[in-house]
Formats: C-alpha cells, structure tokens, sequence
C-alpha cells in the first residue's frame, strides 16, 4: 500500500467510504496511484488521509445519488481526477469525460484510467473553451472557475435539458439569467466536518 507524506490509504479507511468491493478496488487504485505520484507531481494539497478521502470522494459520493442513469457527464478541470473520475467509478453507467489542460495531470489520469480498466472514461487535454459545440447531460467542475463563471461556462456545455452542478462551500449560489435553480442540497465532508451544497440549474 503506498504511503507518501504521512499518508496511507489503508483498505479499512476506504472500504467505510466506499460501499461495495468493485468500487472500493477502483477507489483505492487511483487514490493508491495519487499518493505515489504526488512524492513527485503537485496533484492534491492533502496533507492527511482524512482530508485526501475528503477532498477525492466527499463530493462524488454526494453528487452520486442524484445523476440519471446512464447520463453523458463532462468535468471540467479534473487536476486529480475529483470529481469525475470518482463518480465514473462510484457509477460506472455514466459516460464520463474529463477535461484537463495540464498535461502532467493527463498523464496521471491516463495511468489511473489503464490501471483501473476504464477505457470507456474519456480524456480531452485541453480547456473548456476548445469544446464549443460538443454538448452533456450534465457538467459538473470543482475549484476551477468562481460559482457564477461556472454556470454562464457550464450553460454552453449542455444539451436541452441538461444539467449544470455547482458545488459550493461557503459561496452564495450564483444566478444567471436563461438558467433556473432545479435542485439543491447540503452535506458535508465528513473527515473535516467541512459544510458543502450543491446547486443544479437547467435552462429556464
Ligand atoms: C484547483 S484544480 C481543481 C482540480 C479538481 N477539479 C479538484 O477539485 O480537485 C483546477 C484545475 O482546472 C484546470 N483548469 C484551469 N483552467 C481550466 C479551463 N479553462 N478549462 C479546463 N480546465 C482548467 C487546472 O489545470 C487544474 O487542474
């Protein structure tokens, strides 16, 4: 088991996050992947194990209940694979696509997505502007651009009836005009006891 900086993503810490071995196994893959290449590679600013299964998981597991089935999903920004990667691996139904301008984070992310078996999760080296014209069910995208530069960016990536998530700390949820707020929910991370909600919008 890999264990860099204090870190180790011991089986027992993520079994009780993760709910069922085939996802657990995928999990505690990529996160086993992260902690080795972030010796080297600036991938998360986790500094415990607490706050890495918060910063990774938290969101996806949260967000995980509330996408249709088999929906066609677009991150953008993925850095380290949350919360993208996490949901194409909590839900492997979805049709995931991440989108990540850096290349030494599509590299990361093109080994996790070999070692894990999940060819089907595909990767776009580049920005959320070079993808004009290509559309979702739903756009998500974490820690990227401000709540209200999301939603007018995320408005453009979706098809009609689809869905832009914002997920947010402390921020107000941001109001664009054309978009209508269609769901809304708080949690939590647990390791740190952080309070998080997250917003969906569609098009009015
Ligand atoms: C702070 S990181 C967040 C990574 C991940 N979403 C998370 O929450 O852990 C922001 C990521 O967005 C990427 N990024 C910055 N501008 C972008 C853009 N215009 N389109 C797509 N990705 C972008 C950066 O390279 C970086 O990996």
């Amino acid at each position: 088991m890999a264990s860099h900086f204090g870190l180790s993503v011991t089986s027992a810490t993520a079994a009780d996050t993760t709910k069922g071995s085939s996802v657990d196994k995928g999990l505690r893959t990529w996160l086993d992947l992260l902690v080795t290449w972030n010796a080297k590679h600036d991938l998360t600013a986790a500094r415990s194990e607490g706050e890495l299964l918060d910063l990774m998981l938290a969101d996806a597991f949260a967000l995980s209940e509330h996408l249709p089935q088999r929906a066609r999903l677009v991150d953008i920004g993925s850095g380290a694979g949350a919360p993208g990667l996490a949901l194409a691996l909590i839900r492997p139904d979805l049709a995931v696509t991440l989108v990540e301008p850096l290349a030494k984070r599509i590299s990361f992310l093109r080994t996790v997505i070999g070692a894990i078996g999940r060819l089907d999760v595909k990767l776009h080296h580049g920005k959320a502007g070079e993808l004009a014209g290509t559309t979702w069910d739903v756009a998500l995208s974490r820690a990227t651009f401000a709540p209200p530069e999301w939603l007018a960016v995320g408005r453009t990536l979706i098809e009609p009836g689809g869905s832009v998530w914002v997920l947010l700390a402390r921020e107000e949820a941001p109001a664009l005009e054309g978009m209508t707020l269609a769901e809304d929910f708080a949690y939590e991370w647990p390791n740190q006891q952080r309070a998080r909600r997250a917003v969906r919008y569609v098009a009015a």
